[in-house]
């Protein structure tokens, strides 16, 4: 296995007074393409906050390829939920250069270097047709591949991504995994991302990081998606259900379904 590119040592976040994150341990492989995974409120979003280091840290750190990581240097993109977007008038081209260093200091103009950067991040996502088009008169597929353009434009090593299928349909879910993954295999990046249908993920994940109680379980489909492992993990009795090559998580009783994924060949 290769050495870590991400590790959390002993991670506790506080929300609203509340440990989302308990002590949380993990090591990340780099080249990892990683799906997050856990039911509203799990922390997904908090963890990929404390990783850029926009979260105090109630408790332990964040290594980088081993290191803490240096405020300026960005090794790590971000791709937000898009229900944080805000869409405006700004043409899709400029939403991108918005995150442009430096951008954050309101310059007006964008020398060469910095023009290219942005259409290279808008190619490598298959957007360039979106460039000169208002972001409020895009769909929410199309606002999608300008955040991940975005989360491209510092060359990262890692790609933190929170739900980037949600607003997608069906057939364009597992086109868009298939397009991030390709791009993560040419750049060698290592990529986290999270989702609460991790269906159309199946077959490029290698591995899955489930939260849930405040707690973490890494490891791969197979290791992580049992009765037994979920059960521990969350403290209390759940159930992992096959059904139509699809994989069920449920709470006892069959009552709730926490969230599903298609697992063919998980035992449960
Ligand atoms: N600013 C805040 N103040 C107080 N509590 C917060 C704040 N932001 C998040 N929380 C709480 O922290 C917990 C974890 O939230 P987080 O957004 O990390 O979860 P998530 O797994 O990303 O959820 P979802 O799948 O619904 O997006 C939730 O209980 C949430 O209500």
């Amino acid at each position: 296995m290769s050495s870590p590119m991400l590790q959390a040592c002993s991670l506790t976040v506080l929300r609203g007074g509340r440990k989302v994150l308990d002590s949380v341990s993990f090591d990340i492989p780099a080249g990892s393409f990683v799906g997050v995974l856990g039911g509203n409120g799990a922390g997904k979003t908090s963890l990929f906050r404390a990783i850029l280091g926009l979260e105090a840290l109630a408790g332990g750190q964040v290594l980088v390829g081993g290191q803490i990581r240096l405020p300026g240097r960005n090794p790590v993109g971000y791709m937000p939920q898009i229900r944080g977007l805000v869409a405006g008038q700004l043409s899709g081209w400029h939403m991108v250069a918005t995150a442009l260093d430096g951008a954050a200091w309101g310059l007006p103009w964008y020398g060469k270097v910095a023009r290219s950067k942005v259409d290279a991040a808008l190619a490598a996502v298959d957007a360039q047709d979106l460039a000169h088009r208002p972001v409020a008169s895009l769909s929410g597929g199309e606002r999608q591949r300008l955040l991940l353009a975005q989360a491209l434009l510092n060359d990262p090593r890692i790609l933190l991504l929170d739900e980037p299928l949600a607003s997608l349909d069906p057939a364009r879910m597992r086109d868009t995994v298939r397009r991030i993954h390709a791009l993560a295999q040419a750049r060698g990046l290592t990529v986290l991302m999270s989702t609460h249908d991790i269906n159309p993920m199946q077959g490029f994940m290698d591995h899955v990081l489930y939260l849930a109680q405040g707690k973490a379980l890494l490891g791969t489909v197979d290791e992580v998606m049992t009765t037994h492992a979920l059960t521990a993990l969350y403290g209390a009795p759940v159930e992992v259900v096959q059904a139509g090559g699809r994989l069920f998580v449920v709470a006892e009783g069959g009552g709730d379904t926490l969230h599903s994924c298609d697992c063919g060949g998980v035992a449960g």
